[in-house]
């Protein structure tokens, strides 16, 4: 299989060249060159297969460049229920009989969705990376789990070093000890001044600098690396099977959204064949997304306009991965997402209501609804009293939202994006008690703080990376 950008380049090679390359040189981000699908034969084939055998047959179309014995080993050293703690890596749990499932995807290492493909992340870096015989200094950007799953993923991966940008002070309590107590020769917290987009907005300047680029070997973890919305797409398969349903069955998904990489998964899902009704975008007041699905305008938020929430994950302005779906939305026009990205660069609204482009968009089975602080003390409250279960904040917003659009007779499946135990004082506000916290995690916020604060600047980061990389050698 090889890969094209969403901003025209043509040919950017196979998986493992996208898999380091994590932006496209252009600017835009790697897509397949088409879209494998599975015929329903092909699904009911799939449907009792263990979560790394399907992994495999999901991926495989698209991984072609590693061998097949290797991949399904990866995989299998992957997707493993000691890692995830759960016989069925990603279980579906009803809540009660009111037809919404949760799809458990937090159960893994760092307690967040992010777990499910950065897992597969660190075995398949480690593996392209030896069979090269290279080394990656990963950049990344989390407003919260992306962080510390990626780094908890590349622990001890000798070819891999980390240097991960936070918005400074604007995380859970929980989420900045998981990073910053850390204190491993591969792993370099930022924290800089600004909101999670100026750090996305960095690594993306550090990558436009195609020598800084090439001199310093600079990957990705974000979900701008296709390798992420590929492995994540898996769950949604395994969700569908796991409901039982007759052949052709639809189920809906309701995604709590923030840089749309894990809703993209789920079209991606679609795109392949699975029955996937509506794919609902659960936002929060940070509501660019669902500002677009009510009215086709597509307005990126300044950062000063982010509002800081309590589903602080999703506190995000500029959804990265809504350029993969304008791409399809294009009928894969390099040429049409480059000039609307210009525009959105120029902060314009890219607006399409009105034009062919939003009927295919309401044609893509999207729809959208967004949350406050108030709703999502409500709904964890809610589902705590009637359900016996503690959700998070993120999870929240997808349960309200996702009831908000259920179908008689469809289930409803909300993704679990996150455990509670990351978002203790929120959880504790809503439900009045704490929430487990698994024993490993314990004393994390007495662990010591490790990481420097920078200014929102890409002189001052290249300047960092560059001397710390250089006190290695
Ligand atoms: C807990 C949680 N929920 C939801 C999201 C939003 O997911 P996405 O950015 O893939 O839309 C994130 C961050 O990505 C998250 O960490
Ligand atoms: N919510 C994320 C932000 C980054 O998203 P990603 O899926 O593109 O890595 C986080 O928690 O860090």
């Amino acid at each position: 299989m090889k890969y094209v950008s969403t901003r025209g380049a043509a040919n950017l090679g196979q998986f493992s060249e996208v898999l380091l390359m994590g932006l496209a040189p252009d600017g835009g981000l790697a897509m397949p060159e088409h879209l494998p699908t599975f015929s329903p034969q092909e699904l009911e084939d799939l449907r009792r297969l263990k979560y790394a055998d399907l992994a495999f047959a999901v991926m495989r179309p698209f991984i072609t460049d590693i061998p097949e014995a290797d991949l399904r080993r990866l995989l299998h050293e992957t997707y493993r229920p000691e890692v995830f703690h759960s016989p069925d890596i990603t279980p579906v749990t009803p809540l009660g009989n009111s037809g919404l499932f949760l799809l458990e995807l937090s159960n893994g290492p760092s307690l967040a969705f992010k777990d499910m493909a950065m897992q597969f992340l660190g075995q398949v870096f480690e593996y392209v990376l030896e069979q090269r015989d290279e080394y990656l200094n990963i950049l990344g950007a989390t407003s919260g789990d992306t962080g510390s799953a990626a780094e908890y993923a590349m622990l001890n991966k000798p070819r891999v070093n980390v240097f991960m940008l936070s918005p400074h002070g604007r995380m859970s309590a929980f989420q900045q000890a998981q990073m910053f107590s850390l204190q491993e020769p591969n792993i370099f917290n930022i924290a800089v001044e600004g909101v999670f987009d100026d750090c996305q907005d960095l690594v993306k300047a550090v990558n436009a600098d195609a020598g800084f680029k090439a001199t310093y070997r600079i990957g990705a973890v974000n979900s701008i690396n296709w390798a992420r919305v590929l492995a994540q797409a898996v769950y949604y398969f395994r969700a569908y099977f796991a409901l039982d349903l007759p052949a052709g069955a639809e189920v809906d998904f309701c995604v709590p959204s923030g840089n749309f990489g894990n809703v993209f998964a789920g079209y991606l899902a679609k795109k392949m064949g699975l029955p996937v009704g509506q794919l609902v975008v659960a936002s929060n007041e940070n509501d660019v997304l669902h500002e677009f699905f009510s009215t086709g305008a597509y307005q990126v938020r300044p950062g000063e306009r982010v509002a800081k929430t309590s589903s602080p994950s999703m506190d995000i302005g500029k959804a990265s991965n809504f350029e993969r779906y304008l791409y399809l939305i294009a009928g894969e026009s390099g040429e049409q997402v480059a000039g609307w990205w210009q525009a959105v660069g120029r902060g314009e609204v890219v607006n399409l209501g009105g034009t062919p482009h939003w009927n295919a968009v309401q044609a893509s089975g999207f729809v959208a609804g967004r949350s406050t602080h108030a709703d999502r003390l409500r709904t964890i409250a809610h589902v705590d009293r009637q359900y016996g279960r503690l959700i998070d904040p993120h999870t929240a917003d997808g349960v309200l939202v996702g009831q908000h659009f259920q179908r008689p007779g469809v289930p409803m499946v909300c993704l679990e994006t996150a455990l509670p135990a990351k978002f203790e004082e929120t959880v504790l506000e809503a439900a009045g008690r704490r929430p487990e916290r698994p024993e490993r995690f314990r004393d994390i916020e007495q662990q010591g703080r490790h990481g420097v604060v920078l200014p929102n600047d890409v002189q001052a980061l290249k300047t960092y990376i560059r001397e710390q990389l250089e006190q290695k050698i």
